[in-house]
C-alpha cells in the first residue's frame, strides 16, 4: 500500500481553512477532518463531549485540551487507512503535542492573512447551523439569500463573527497558535502562505500537495471515498 499522507492546515478564523480544506479534499482524496464540524455532529447527538463542549463554544471560549484530545485523536488513529487533512486541530500547544505522540505529520500549512481581510470576510460570514456550511455574501453567497443551498434552512451569523467580538478573538487566536507554528516551523513541516485572496493561494498549496503526495494515492483514494 502506498505511504500515507498525514496533512494540518493552521490559521486564524476567517483565513480560509474550510474553503481551502474542501479544495484539497476533492483534488487530493484527502478526509477532511474539522474538529468544528465534529464537535458539532458530537454537541447534535449529546455524547459526553459535545455536552461538555458546548457551554464553552457558546461562550466563544476554547474547549478545554482534555476534551478536545479525547475527541479528536481516537478520530486520527481510526484514520488508518485513509490520508487526511486536520483542520481546526491542534489549536494550542498541549494539543500539538498529544498530537505528535500519536502520529507524524507530513506538512503543516499555515495561512497568514492580514487582519483587515479577516475582519471584512467574518463580517460577511453566514452558517447553516445544522450542517457547518458556510457561505459569503460576497465569495460565495447561497443561491437564494439567506437560505441554506441544501436544505433550504435559514443561515445565521454567529455572535463571535460579529465586528465587536472579533477584534479580541484574533488577538487570542494568535497569542495561542504561535507556539504552534513555532513547534512546526522547528520541525521543518511548516509551510507559510501570505495573501487576501484564498483563489491566489490555492495555486501555490495545489503544486505543494502535487509535489509531496504520492502520484498514486489522489486515485487510489478517490476511487475509495466516492
Ligand atoms: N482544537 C480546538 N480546541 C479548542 N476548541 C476548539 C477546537 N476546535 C474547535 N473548537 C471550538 O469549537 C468552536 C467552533 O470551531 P470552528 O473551527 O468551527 O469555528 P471557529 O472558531 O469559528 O473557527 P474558524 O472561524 O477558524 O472556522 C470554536 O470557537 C471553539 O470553541
Ligand atoms: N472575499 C473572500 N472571502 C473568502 C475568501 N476565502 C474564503 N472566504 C470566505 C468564506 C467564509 O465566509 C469566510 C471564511 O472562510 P472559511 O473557509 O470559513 O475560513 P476558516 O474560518 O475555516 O479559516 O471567508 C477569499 O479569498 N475572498
Amino acid at each position: 500500500m502506498s505511504k500515507l499522507f498525514r496533512a494540518v492546515i493552521l490559521g486564524p478564523p476567517g483565513s480560509g481553512k474550510g474553503t481551502i480544506s474542501e479544495r484539497v479534499a476533492s483534488s487530493f482524496g484527502l478526509k477532511h477532518l474539522s474538529s468544528g464540524d465534529f464537535l458539532r455532529e458530537n454537541i447534535a447527538a449529546k455524547t459526553e463531549a459535545g455536552v461538555l463542549a458546548e457551554t464553552y463554544i457558546e461562550n466563544g471560549a476554547l474547549v478545554p485540551d482534555h476534551v478536545m484530545t479525547r475527541l479528536m485523536l481516537p478520530r486520527v488513529e481510526e484514520m488508518t487507512r485513509h490520508s487526511w487533512l486536520l483542520d481546526g486541530f491542534p489549536r494550542t500547544l498541549a494539543q500539538a503535542k498529544a498530537l505528535n505522540s500519536t502520529c507524524e505529520l507530513d506538512i503543516v500549512i499555515s495561512l497568514n492573512i492580514p487582519l483587515e481581510t479577516l475582519k471584512e470576510r467574518l463580517r460577511h460570514r453566514w452558517i447553516h447551523p445544522a450542517s457547518g456550511r458556510v457561505y459569503n455574501m460576497c465569495f460565495n453567497p447561497p443561491r437564494v439569500q439567506g437560505m441554506d443551498d441544501i436544505s433550504g434552512e435559514p443561515l445565521i451569523q454567529h455572535e463571535d463573527d460579529k465586528p465587536e467580538a472579533l477584534v479580541a478573538r484574533l488577538r487570542h487566536y494568535k497569542d495561542v497558535a504561535k507556539p504552534v507554528i513555532d513547534l512546526y516551523r522547528a520541525k521543518g513541516i511548516l509551510h507559510m502562505f501570505s495573501d487576501t485572496e484564498t483563489d491566489r493561494i490555492w495555486p501555490y498549496i495545489s503544486s505543494l500537495l502535487s509535489t509531496k503526495i504520492p502520484t498514486d494515492l489522489g486515485d487510489a483514494q478517490r476511487a475509495t471515498t466516492h
